[in-house]
């Protein structure tokens, strides 16, 4: 018997290559279909939105339910995501509007969420996000919104309050920080550059090895990024798609002071949600400033037994010490417990919106 190790793989390989081909076959039959799908939808919903949330997310959750393995569930979310972004952008051409430059976070955060087959839109600022999501620059924009370290990304916060968008979606997605350079070394460097999150996230580790270096914000990791690579005087915090991106050598990896810091971000647009099978409904409510308000503003939650993930406050800048509480309960706005208990919240709040219902992501 032959037992080299060429004699052995050879076989195998060409069973892959075969496998390979039954794939590419049917992932183009999958392209056509989807392409029919669209023809469909311009000619029922003239101008109808060709991304469905609700449907891409119960299509990847009901393949993990089928899965007997060895191909992972994470493998699957993501060979998924990739397979419906180019079938999607087939239909027609989904434009995601983010804050930039190349090599941020967020940009990260819109590829696992709507696959590389995407028109990227980077934005100066969140503001601008939402601007051009707004205008119909963008389909959808992909902003960060609490960060498990620092907390709520206050702008985001604030800007849901007053954008007539709705939430599509959210994914959290693992931070870890880098320091970089251009020379990969810090020698002449004399400050340190990065978005505020990103230097709060990392104050215990910048403090214990650099304390000389000046801390200075930026409006991205990834411009701080983009800074340094114009600037040697300059260090960047900032992902290791960063460093790549605008030609950094990484100093230090993984400088985050919280090995599990995670960012969680939300999907907007101007489009309605349908109900995925697992949904998530976030809202913001005002109270009136007195005794026992918010006790009994939560109290319709529990008496209909809905679960409530998340819940914040924002000053209202009314001088009042009056804020708006950001809640996310879980549950499709339509499932009559979420619809009974929005209503009894309408009723006693002195502000109230729904910013939308969308697909949990785990
Ligand atoms: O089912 C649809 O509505 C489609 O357009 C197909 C498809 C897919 O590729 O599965 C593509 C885009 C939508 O966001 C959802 C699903």
């Amino acid at each position: 018997m032959d037992n080299t190790l060429q004699s052995q793989l050879q076989p195998l390989r060409e069973d892959i290559d075969r496998i390979d081909q039954d794939i590419l076959d049917l992932l183009n039959r999958r392209a056509q279909t989807a392409q029919a799908v669209g023809q469909v939808k311009a000619a029922f919903d003239t101008d109808g939105p060709v991304l469905k949330p609700e449907r891409e997310a119960s299509l990847i959750r009901h393949l993990q339910q089928l899965n007997a393995g060895p191909f992972t569930e994470a493998g699957i979310e993501s060979v998924w995501r990739e397979i419906i972004s180019v079938c999607r952008g087939l239909e027609s051409p989904l434009t995601v509007a983010y804050l930039g430059p190349q090599g941020s976070f967020s940009e990260q955060a819109a590829l696992e969420q709507f696959g590389h087959a995407i028109t990227k839109l980077p934005c100066a600022s969140f503001d601008e996000v939402f601007r051009a999501v707004e205008a119909g620059q963008a389909n959808v924009g992909m902003v960060p919104v609490e960060n498990s370290t620092e907390g709520a990304v206050n702008r985001t916060l604030d800007l849901l309050l007053n954008s007539p968008l709705k939430l599509l979606g959210e994914r959290s997605l693992s931070i870890h920080h880098c320091i970089m350079t251009r020379s990969g070394t810090l020698d002449g460097v004399t400050r340190v550059m990065a978005h505020p999150q990103a230097l709060a996230q990392c104050q215990g580790w910048l403090t214990q090895h650099y304390p000389a270096l000046s801390r200075d914000a930026a409006s991205s990791n990834a411009e701080a990024a983009r800074l340094a690579s114009e600037d040697p005087t300059v260090a960047a915090i900032a992902g290791a798609v960063a460093a790549e991106a605008w030609g950094l050598k990484v100093v230090a990896a993984g400088i985050q002071d919280d090995p599990q810091n995670r960012t969680r971000f939300l999907a907007v647009g101007a489009q309605d949600t349908l109900p995925s099978g697992q949904d998530k409904t976030s809202l913001i409510l005002a109270v009136p400033n007195r005794a026992g308000a918010v006790y009994e503003m939560l109290g319709p939650i529990a008496e209909n037994g809905v679960s409530m993930s998340r819940l914040e406050s924002r000053p209202a800048r009314t001088g009042q010490w009056e804020y708006y509480f950001y809640l996310d309960l879980l549950g499709h706005h339509t499932e009559p417990a979420v619809q009974a208990t929005l209503a009894a919240l309408k009723k006693r709040a002195a502000f109230f919106k729904v910013l939308g219902s969308y697909p949990v992501h785990i």
